[in-house]
């Protein structure tokens, strides 16, 4: 009014644009293309991305969503065109294996790199199935056991670290950084055949191409280029920002995003162009009977004409990480909840010291009970990869919790949310009680339908075993042979919510239990 009263020309132009814009928002509103005007939600949700945008930004979408269910109920909408269900009974609905299921949502576009799609990126249903079946033989549960000889003796090198330089100076200390340098170590070792060395330098400094194209040109001799020391850790957490925020933008705005995200982008470049260099060095290192991942894709490949490394390698980014950030973050959230919980710490101890021999075998960690219970409490109560993973309903529509979804609706069942149903769960689904997952011989457990840290059907986490029989060994050789406290047992464990969990911090302080190292 003010301003219109000063300059008639301004006021118009403000005014105009005012309505312009409100009328962008109202009018998909209105006209409801995806018919989910009747469902309830927050109303900036329900007539811009903004409101999605905001939740992602704010590090809490896990638990914001959770609220909103709780405040709105089970049906919920998210944004203009996305759709929550907080119902465990819809999982299968919108996840499992069937002829007209929902596929991948324009969200995983983000995540493709240098430009090709992989087995997690893939939207196309066929192209998935045949990305998933070469890669399936790499990932049995045979190889997982025959690799978690790897991961003892990586565990036990950091042991042997955290024993001289804190249990001897009796200091607390992060431990944060030194799972990731165990998580990504671990990685490379099962990729590669050979660890980054993060853990025995104790620094995340890794030599990757000063010129990430020459990285990224598979043709280029990868010892005949200058290097730079980068920093892996930063590298990682950077590109999956970037992901995760382009990723939840729609189509028509991701382009804006990348221009305001530049320094995130760079680090998914330079992710790219290290991931490069190293297989280029494998490569160049043929070995006759590989224990590592891209030995043996290699020999299923042999036979094939059209193999081409830059799709290995695209493959290669994603099982990196996707095989790093959620063992490492649900490594230091168990040992967080057993440092904070003394009981469970003491009983966990006296299963380790009764059954658990040295060397350590597969067997005996596979079957103690406790320490199963320990890792299913985890990755219930911390949910390593807590949202409700974004699918599209199929040209014909579908049914989901017996209500029909056209075409192109985005839909999603928060594993978070399902993790901290109180009707599965009981009253205190925010506490660790591992007790929930021990039969006493009277109640049959029955959690499968509400319990999905690896979601379900056909793009289910193909890394399930291994990333069950890793954290199995981590946590009995860490607890085997420390007892551990957390500095500040007032301290929350403290999480930033991206694709998967982040824990930024978790101090601790580690008594010696046991002379020596198991491996
Ligand atoms: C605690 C550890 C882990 C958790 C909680 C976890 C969880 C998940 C979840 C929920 C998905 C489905 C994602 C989606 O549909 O968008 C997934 C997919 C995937 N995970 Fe895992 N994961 C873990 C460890 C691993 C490991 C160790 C590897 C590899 C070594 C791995 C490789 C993958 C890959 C390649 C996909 C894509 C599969 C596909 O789309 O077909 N994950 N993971």
């Amino acid at each position: 009014m003010l301003i219109s009263a000063l300059n008639p020309t301004v006021g118009w132009i403000l005014t105009s644009s005012f309505s312009i814009i409100l009328a962008g928002f109202l009018v998909p509103y209105f006209r409801d293309p995806y018919h989910l005007r009747k469902y309830p939600g927050p109303i900036l949700a329900k007539i811009s991305y903004a409101w999605l945008l905001w939740v992602g930004i704010s590090g809490r979408r896990s638990q914001i969503i959770h609220k909103i269910h709780k405040k709105y109920g089970p049906i919920i909408r998210i944004s203009p065109s996305e759709i929550s269900f907080s119902h465990p009974a819809a999982y299968s609905d919108v996840y499992s294996f069937g002829k007209n299921k929902a596929t991948k949502s324009t969200f995983y576009d983000a995540f493709a790199s240098i430009g090709l799609t992989n087995v997690f990126t893939s939207r196309s249903k066929t192209e998935h199935s045949q990305k998933r079946k070469l890669l399936h033989s790499l990932f049995t549960a045979e190889i997982a056991r025959e690799f978690s000889r790897r991961t003892c003796m990586i565990t036990s090198t950091l042991l042997d670290k955290w024993a001289t330089r804190h249990v001897e100076k009796e200091s607390c200390f992060d431990c944060v950084p030194w799972i990731s340098f165990l998580a990504l170590d671990e990685m490379a070792d099962f990729v590669f055949g050979e660890s980054f060395g993060m853990v025995t330098s104790a620094s995340d400094l890794v030599p990757a191409p000063k010129d990430m194209r020459l990285g990224l040109d598979m043709a280029a001799p990868p010892d005949e280029y200058p290097t730079q020391h980068i920093s892996l850790t930063s590298i990682v957490s950077s590109r999956e920002t970037y992901n995760y925020l382009v990723g939840v933008l729609p189509p028509w705005w991701k382009a804006v995003g990348r221009r305001i995200l530049r320094v995130q982008f760079q680090a998914s470049t330079i992710f790219s162009g290290f991931v490069a260099h190293r297989l280029l060095q494998r490569l160049s290192t043929p070995t006759e009977a590989p224990h590592d991942l891209v030995g043996r894709f290699l020999l299923k490949v042999d036979a094939q004409e059209d193999f081409r490394p830059e799709s290995l390698l695209s493959e290669l980014i994603t099982i990196l990480v996707a095989g790093s950030d959620t063992t490492r973050n649900s490594l230091i959230a168990a040992i967080y909840y057993l440092a904070k919980s003394s009981d469970a710490q003491h009983t966990l101890h006296r299963e380790l010291d009764t059954h658990m021999s040295s060397p350590i075998s597969d067997i005996t960690i596979e079957n103690l009970p406790f320490l199963g219970a320990c890792l299913n409490e985890t990755l219930r109560l911390f949910s390593p990869v807590p949202l409700g993973l974004p699918r599209t309903v199929p040209e014909e529509g579908m049914m989901i919790r017996g209500e029909h979804f056209v075409g192109g609706t985005t839909v999603g069942v928060p594993i978070y949310t399902i993790h901290h149903d109180e009707a599965v769960w009981g009253e205190n689904p925010g506490e660790f009680r591992p007790e929930r997952w021990l039969n006493d011989g009277n109640a049959k457990l029955d959690f499968a339908h509400a319990f999905k840290p690896f979601s379900d059907g056909p793009a289910s986490c193909i890394g399930r075993q291994m990333a069950l029989t890793q954290l199995r060994v981590m946590i009995a050789l860490v607890f085997k042979r420390f007892e551990i406290h957390l500095e500040d047992p007032a301290d929350p464990l403290r999480i930033e919510d991206w694709f998967v969990r982040r824990v930024t911090e978790c101090r601790i302080g580690v008594r010696r239990r046991y002379i020596g190292s198991l491996s």
